[in-house]
């Protein structure tokens, strides 16, 4: 079948965080799977996007209200990351550097669905499926329905994925004339709180609905960010698929990025290296267990926790551990990490910023990975671990709940109930203590390894979603 993904990210191509993961990812492995499937994203000003060769397929003016926005479909040319990627040029738009963030981030996502939809409507061939991701792409079932000038999409199944609930896309109805006229008698599809809601549309809208884990799935019907009604209304069209990873990306034998190669049968070996140079690196001990968090620092990840958590921590086990933080996000969280570097030189460090290839010596190189999470949708973090033989330490949330066992249960992890310092930091404890037991550690950390979190056994079940609605 023809599969179509629209994505604001597409790893390795524009990634901000797990969203660009699995959507350069995902459709390689459905491609393997012997269908086609193409991936349609934003041109941003990245540098794969200026290193790689595309070619122009179409062109057009997107109307958005009174603007009209020029716009280039650009293919890739080589097919370099196994499926057909397509970009949506609109230079005033997107010609930027960041992914998000902008102030006119509505009229930027909104003018992507409208030149998107532009070009699959002038194409002789159609997908079979259309599969949007998050409120970037959330107007687009929305406007295959019941826009006039779409009529040639209306029986395109359509699927949202959600892999963040919390951001949705709305607006006001004062910009409702962005959107290309369309029957008015359907305009409620479009509100939720008397606002235009991207997400709500699409979760309304599209014939199917499926979160990146089975537990989110439950917990949105309860705490949905203001959407558990429709949550509970949609049940019926709904799924949760825990996430994938791309296991030759992420593969502590052949990553290109560590310090040094392993596998199982080399573990301890290759996982002192990369942390020797790590620590050296960062002014870390080696010879203590080393407790790192990679994320986008914000409350939902629990990373306001971080600072306080870290200084008890390593306060209570003082010289005994390590720890190590690479993230950026909320200012007041990044002021308090640094700040902490003063008192714990040498135990501690933090890298705030953006580093894809940190984060490989980061999962390679540390004994335990912290992931104190408020909200985890899936979480690929402590699948990455699982296959560097870094053992996770989750608060049991999300997808973090389907993936992650504590030890105290025949387990493959720490886990923790609440989002609270002292959770953390006996966590912390726990984990000290399973370090010194070398011959315990060992058996979890080959556990971990031994887990098949790949995209071949898991895009099956996007594909049985897909004939649910096609057939
Ligand atoms: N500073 C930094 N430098 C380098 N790399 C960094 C980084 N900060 C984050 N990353 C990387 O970004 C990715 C984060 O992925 P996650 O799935 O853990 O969270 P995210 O909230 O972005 O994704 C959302 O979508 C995904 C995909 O569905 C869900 O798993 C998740 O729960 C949901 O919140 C990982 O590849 C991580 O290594």
């Amino acid at each position: 079948m023809e599969i179509l993904h629209i994505a604001a990210e597409c790893y390795p191509v524009a990634k901000v965080g797990g969203l660009g993961d699995v959507v350069g990812s995902l459709p390689k492995y459905q491609s393997k799977a012997g269908h086609l499937v193409k991936v349609v994203i934003p041109h941003y000003d990245t540098i794969f996007i200026n290193e790689n060769e595309f070619d122009c397929i179409y062109s057009g003016f997107v109307k958005l209200g009174n603007f009209n926005f020029p716009f280039n479909i650009k293919k890739e040319s080589t097919c370099i990351l196994g499926f057909e990627l397509y970009l949506v040029e609109i230079p005033e738009l997107f010609d930027r550097k960041e992914v998000y963030g902008y102030e006119d981030d509505i009229e930027r996502f909104v003018s992507f669905q409208i030149a998107t939809l532009d070009w699959i409507n002038s194409r002789n061939d159609i997908p079979d499926v259309i599969n949007c991701h998050d409120h970037h792409t959330g107007l687009i079932p929305f406007m295959m329905l019941y826009a006039n000038k779409y009529e040639k999409l209306r029986n395109i199944p359509t699927v949202i994925t959600i892999h963040n609930a919390i951001y949705q896309g709305q607006f006001g109805f004062d910009k409702l004339y962005y959107l290309p006229d369309f029957d008015l008698s359907k305009v409620t599809f479009l509100e939720w709180d008397n606002r235009i809601n991207s997400l709500a549309t699409a979760i309304k809208c599209a014939l199917a609905v499926s979160t990146v884990s089975p537990n989110f799935l439950n917990e949105i019907n309860n705490f949905g960010y203001g959407l558990e009604s429709l949550f509970n209304l949609v049940r019926h069209k709904s799924r949760g698929i825990l996430n994938g990873i791309d296991i030759e990306v992420w593969n502590p034998l052949k990553d290109e990025m560590l310090f040094a190669n392993y596998s199982i049968k080399t573990l301890d070996k290759g996982k002192q290296k990369n942390k020797e140079k790590l620590c050296s690196q960062f002014d870390l001990d080696p010879t203590k267990p080393l407790f790192s968090f990679i994320g986008r620092l914000l409350e939902e990840k629990g990373a306001d926790l971080l600072p306080q958590a870290a200084a008890m921590a390593l306060s209570e086990n003082f010289l005994e551990i390590n720890i190590l933080i690479l993230g950026s996000g909320n200012a007041e969280i990044e002021n308090q990490l640094s700040h902490l570097l003063a008192t714990f030189k040498g135990n501690y460090n933090v890298f705030i910023g953006y580093n894809e290839e940190l984060a490989h010596q980061i999962y390679a190189g540390s004994d335990f990975l912290l992931m104190p999470s408020r909200v985890e949708p899936c979480g690929l973090n402590q699948m990455y671990s699982f296959r560097y033989g870094t053992i996770p330490i989750v608060r049991r949330t999300g997808g973090l709940k389907d993936s992650v066992i504590d030890i105290g249960d025949n387990g493959n992890g720490i886990c923790h109930y609440q989002a609270s310092i002292v959770d953390i930091c006996s966590s912390i404890q726990r984990a000290v203590k399973l370090y010194k037991d070398k011959k315990n550690l060992k058996k979890i950390q080959k556990i971990g390894m031994n887990i098949d979190h790949s995209w071949e056994k898991v895009c099956q079940e996007y594909i049985e979603m897909y004939h649910l609605i096609t057939y």
